[in-house]
């Protein structure tokens, strides 16, 4: 299975090592094969006709644009080097990259002075100053170098990170940092990478696989992982021969009230195209002919209450239930949840009011069974756990929220995270912009609810759920853009993205 890890940055070193032990290769032949995918991919991005600046550190970082600089002055384009290189201690492979450069009459100009940092118009930057190695915020000379380049209007493409970004944590990262239009990363992506907030130095990226060794990359261990079609589609249950609507799950959705019906809907939509065997979806009395007529599929139950829920009578039946969307933060409604967290010690997913009843009263917390999946916006888990001072610290509450509580949280954003109680985290690749709307995430309640009844774990449902979701969203906002991307366009997409996962599944086991 490919490898989908998030590394630390200071891991690096030791993947490196034993690729350069293991494998054999020299470091400086590891170097040659990063830079030279980094140019066939800037090459593919900004074809022939450009001219390219490479701005050019000590490290090794500085070493690969060295090579990249080479590469492309042998395939005869126009490119310079800026060596930005504060005393002339470089690493043992910068130095021998900038001399191969220099000795085959590449354009070279050391940089003692930012003032003297002139870029050709119309250049594309190459931003190789620093990469995985930085240790320390960038003040002094190269940050004033770092603070020029962001004041110019050049296409920035960052090799394996934005100089001056720390791989993690940049809480306390108080020095420049280059705003890369796009960064071409080695093997694996940054955990920085997945934050809101450093999308303005990361711009668009994208992974290289520079073959770092398999042994190392499988055997090493991290705690957070990014999706993949294949690490998701691998663990989706393929219904057999001999499945019926008995074996495949019959899905609880409490859902809705008097003033949000639409959320009960869009939840139900999102279970029934998700391969639940039976759907039951419990609402209040006054709104029961509306799920009838909108999923006709689903049996419908109603509460004793009319504009609310207020509790559930039976479970027997039931192999998961999804509770939240559009149920109100009623007082009635908070005893239903009671009761229900009572007596429920199966497979649950909670959403919206669930979950903002549950940040109320500590108590129905101290409630949930094990492995239950919780589904909040950064509002609603701010709710749960306290204020974040940055994204960082989120993914650390985040975590800890997990553990003590045993749960699954599934943390609803550009790049959604789930939680695990072990400690792991899983960051999702698919979804867009578009889907920051209405209604959206109580379709991915109704999808993670299916998937729990239909056999599941709590991990796969929360996995499969958040990429299918997003995935759908992505296929929508190909047909209609993202502006006229609406939550039940995405429930509608999701028979197709099924269809894909199971194809690949199915290709796999032949
Ligand atoms: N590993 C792999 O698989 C492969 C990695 N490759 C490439 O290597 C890159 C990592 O290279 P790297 O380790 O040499 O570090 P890099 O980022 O160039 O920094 C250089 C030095 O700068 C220093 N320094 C730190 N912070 C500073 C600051 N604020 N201000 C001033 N100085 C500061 C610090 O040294 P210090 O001063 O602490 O002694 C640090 O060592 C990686 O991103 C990728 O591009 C590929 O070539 C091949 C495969
Ligand atoms: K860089």
């Amino acid at each position: 299975m490919k490898n989908n890890k998030i590394f630390k940055t200071s891991d690096l070193q030791k993947l490196d090592k034993y690729t350069i032990e293991n494998e054999p290769v020299t470091s400086l032949d590891l170097m040659e094969r990063a830079a030279t995918v980094f140019t066939e991919k800037l090459l593919i991005f900004f074809p022939n006709s450009h001219i390219f600046n490479i701005l050019a550190g000590s490290g090794n970082n500085g070493g690969d644009g060295y090579v990249v600089a080479r590469l492309l002055h042998q395939k005869g384009l126009n490119v310079k080097a800026f060596g930005l290189h504060e005393n002339d201690c470089l690493s043992p492979d910068c130095a021998v990259n900038r001399k191969r450069f220099i000795d085959m009459g590449g354009c070279y100009i050391e940089v003692k002075n930012p003032d003297n940092l002139q870029p050709d118009e119309n250049s594309v930057l190459v931003d190789a100053i620093f990469g995985a190695g930085l240790n320390r915020p960038v003040t002094g000379f190269l940050g004033d170098i770092i603070h020029r380049i962001n004041c110019l209007s050049h296409p920035v493409v960052a090799i394996d990170m934005p100089s001056g970004l720390m791989g993690e944590d940049n809480g306390e990262n108080n020095g420049a940092i280059i705003k890369a239009d796009y960064t071409f990363t080695f093997q694996f992506p940054k955990l920085a990478f997945m934050f809101p907030e450093n999308v303005v130095y990361v711009g668009h990226w994208e992974v290289l696989d520079i073959r770092l060794h398999p042994i190392i990359l499988r055997e090493y261990p991290a705690a957070y992982y990014y999706l993949t079609e294949e690490v998701v589609a691998s663990r989706l249950l393929i219904p057999g021969k001999f499945s019926h609507k008995g074996t495949l799950g019959n899905t609880l959705l409490i859902v809705g009230s008097y003033s949000m019906m639409g959320a009960a809907m869009l939840a139900a939509k999102g279970a029934i195209r998700s391969g639940t065997g039976l759907l039951s979806v419990h609402v209040p009395r006054k709104l029961k002919e509306m799920i009838h007529l909108s999923v006709p599929e689903a049996l419908v139950e109603v509460d004793r209450n009319e504009f609310c829920f207020s509790g559930v009578d039976n479970l027997s039946r039931i192999q998961a239930v999804g509770i939240g969307s559009g149920i109100g933060t009623s007082p009635v409604t908070a005893e239903g949840i009671r009761q229900l967290l009572s007596v429920w010690r199966g497979k649950i997913v909670l959403d919206a009011d669930a979950l903002n009843l549950l940040a109320a009263d500590s108590g129905l917390l101290e409630l949930l069974p094990k492995g239950a999946v919780l589904t909040p916006h950064p509002k609603e888990f701010e709710r749960l756990a306290g204020k974040s001072v940055n994204d960082f610290d989120r993914l650390n509450k985040l975590s800890t929220f997990a553990s003590l509580h045993q749960v699954y949280v599934v943390l609803k954003g550009a790049h959604t995270i789930i939680a695990t109680p072990e400690g792991e985290c899983y960051f999702n690749m698919t979804g867009n912009p578009g889907m920051a709307k209405g209604g959206a995430g109580d379709v991915l309640t109704g999808i993670i609810a299916a998937l729990l009844a239909s056999g599941h774990s709590s991990l796969d449902a929360a996995i499969i759920g958040v990429y299918a979701h997003g995935w759908a969203g992505d296929l929508v906002a190909e047909e209609q853009g993202m502006r006229g991307t609406r939550a039940g366009d995405i429930a509608d997409k999701l028979g197709w993205v099924w269809k894909k996962m199971e194809t690949y599944n199915m290709a796999k086991q032949r």
